[in-house]
């Protein structure tokens, strides 16, 4: 019999990847594009949707021909996505009106801070449970609906249509046919009532958001529609739409509650499983879908980091201090210390627990000695103290974390794993396979297509790479107290 499998559609904001999982989560072929964002103002983060669209059919048809090639039957796609970047498109004319504007911009922020001072913040997060921060995507498409003439006209010719990533290459990859999303994306809009699961009259109210622009809200693993034949050659159906942070925890096995993971990629997102019932923080996390499957909802508490590979990027691609992600580890390896150098990486502000949109990078502690090592390990322990800054406000949620999952590009990075572990004092356990956020949507189109009937049933490797503390608590304690000295130098 032919070797059957899923294609995983993983768009994140630094790349696209189409990955071939088959029934024992191996993946079988995998194709990888780069892409950039543009800076085009003080705060602003912009990425070209059609170039998303281009490089995701790039990569599909990369891995498709890899499955001919092996003889290997695809039976349907799921999508994991990077969530809240924000899309408005016309449907006739099925055309892009702007940039995309990216989960990272911070254009948004006198108008957030309007909404709080007016007294919004409270009752915004009982029904989303998210704060108001321009990091979710109802401002940014306020932000499109007053601003670009485009957008205007096509609304008024009743041709609007939004969507995040995963509804955007849906309504690309069915020619048309299907505008949805699923749960989990819809729960990063501010715009949804995450307990009711439909999009929220008061909210659209306060936004302006028209409801006739927005896609239907359905389950995460789903029949959503088939593929354009003549996209791939193939009727393929799109079985699952899922944002990747949460595809990453559902890829790390964290389905019970109390399992939580982190993510480290563009930003660094950590969930914890809070099960069937949503879980408001109290110390400025946001609580979130995790998943909508087989009719059930499961939620997360999150913290969310807006970057963390993306400050290597910049040594990269702005710095011009290293040609490769890969060199930081061994520069940072270089120096018995950090020097007293820190980076707090506030360049699109700070998010999870300070949510600070205003907020600017600061590099504290330099001297005359400080050289291009102690920036790299400094881009790299910020990623750590940040997270250690998650975990402690997880803690007063009341979430434990006596171990972290972790995956993301930057787990690549080992050094960056054992500082991770000497600093929050907890084992970290990165699995041998690291593409988390890929098989969380693979898994969830297997639940669609009858592969799995329980979540009990998916198989999660075991196999992973334990990094156990061996910091003594004085070191941790003066790391700590330096990162926050730094971070108070920012805090406005
Ligand atoms: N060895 C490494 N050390 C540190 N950072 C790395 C390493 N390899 C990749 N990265 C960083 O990881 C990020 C890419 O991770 P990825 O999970 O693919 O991101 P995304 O899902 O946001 O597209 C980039 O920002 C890159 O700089
Ligand atoms: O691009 P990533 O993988 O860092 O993910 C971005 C997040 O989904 C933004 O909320």
């Amino acid at each position: 019999m032919r070797q059957q499998a899923i294609l995983s559609i993983d768009q994140g904001t630094s790349s696209s990847r189409a990955l071939l999982f088959n029934r024992e989560g191996k993946v079988l072929a995998v194709a990888q594009q780069e892409l950039d964002c543009t800076y085009p103002q003080q705060g602003w983060v912009e990425q070209d949707a059609e170039l998303i669209w281009l490089s995701v059919l790039k990569v599909c048809r990369q891995v498709l021909a890899q499955a001919v090639q092996q003889g290997i039957e695809v039976l349907g796609v799921g999508i994991s996505n990077q969530r809240e970047t924000t899309v408005l498109w016309h449907k006739a004319k099925d055309k892009v009106l702007s940039p995309a504007i990216v989960w990272q911009d911070r254009r948004t922020a006198d108008y957030c801070q309007k909404l709080k001072e007016q007294g919004h913040e409270e009752w915004v997060q009982q029904k989303t449970g998210l704060l108001l921060d321009p990091y979710f995507s109802a401002s940014k498409i306020r932000w499109l609906l007053t601003h670009n003439n485009d957008v205007q006209q096509a609304l008024a010719e009743n041709e609007l249509a939004f969507g995040t990533i995963d509804s955007f290459l849906l309504w690309r990859l069915t020619s048309g046919q299907v505008h949805a999303t699923d749960s989990t994306n819809a729960s990063r809009t501010l715009l949804l009532n995450i307990q009711s699961l439909s999009w929220d009259q008061e909210l659209l109210q306060l936004f302006g958001v028209p409801e006739h622009i927005l896609p239907q809200v359905r389950q995460s693993a789903d029949r959503y529609g088939v593929c354009d034949t003549r996209l791939f050659g193939l009727a393929l159906p799109v079985l699952a739409l899922v944002g990747d942070q949460q595809a990453a925890a559902l890829g790390q096995g964290c389905i019970s509650a109390g399992s939580l993971k982190s993510t480290y990629g563009t930003g660094c997102f950590a969930l914890v499983n809070t099960g069937c019932s949503p879980l408001f923080s109290r110390h400025r996390l946001l609580t979130t879908v995790a998943f909508t499957v087989q009719g059930q909802t499961f939620y997360a508490l999150e913290g969310a980091i807006f970057v963390a590979g993306a400050a290597v990027k910049w040594l990269r691609d702005q710095l011009g201090i290293i040609a490769e992600a890969s060199e930081t580890a061994v520069l940072a390896q270089s120096l018995p210390d950090n020097g007293g150098v820190y980076l707090v990486p506030a360049f699109t502000g700070l998010g999870a627990p300070h949510w600070q949109p205003e907020a600017r990078a600061a590099l504290v502690g330099m001297t005359l000695g400080t050289g291009k090592a102690h920036l790299a390990r400094a881009a790299l322990e910020a990623v750590v103290y940040q997270t250690a800054d998650l975990l402690s406000a997880m803690l007063a949620d009341g979430a434990k974390a006596e171990q972290l999952q972790i995956d993301g590009g930057m787990v690549a990075n080992n050094w960056l794993c054992q500082h991770l572990a000497d600093v929050l004092n907890v084992p970290v356990l990165k699995p041998s396979q690291n593409e988390a956020s890929a098989y969380g949507a693979a898994l969830l189109a297997a639940v669609a297509l009858g592969w799995f009937e329980s979540l009990a049933e998916m198989h999660f490797s075991s196999d992973a790479q334990e990094f156990l503390p061996q910091m003594s608590a004085d070191k941790r304690q003066q790391l700590l107290s330096g990162w926050q000295n730094a971070l108070a130098s920012v805090l406005q």
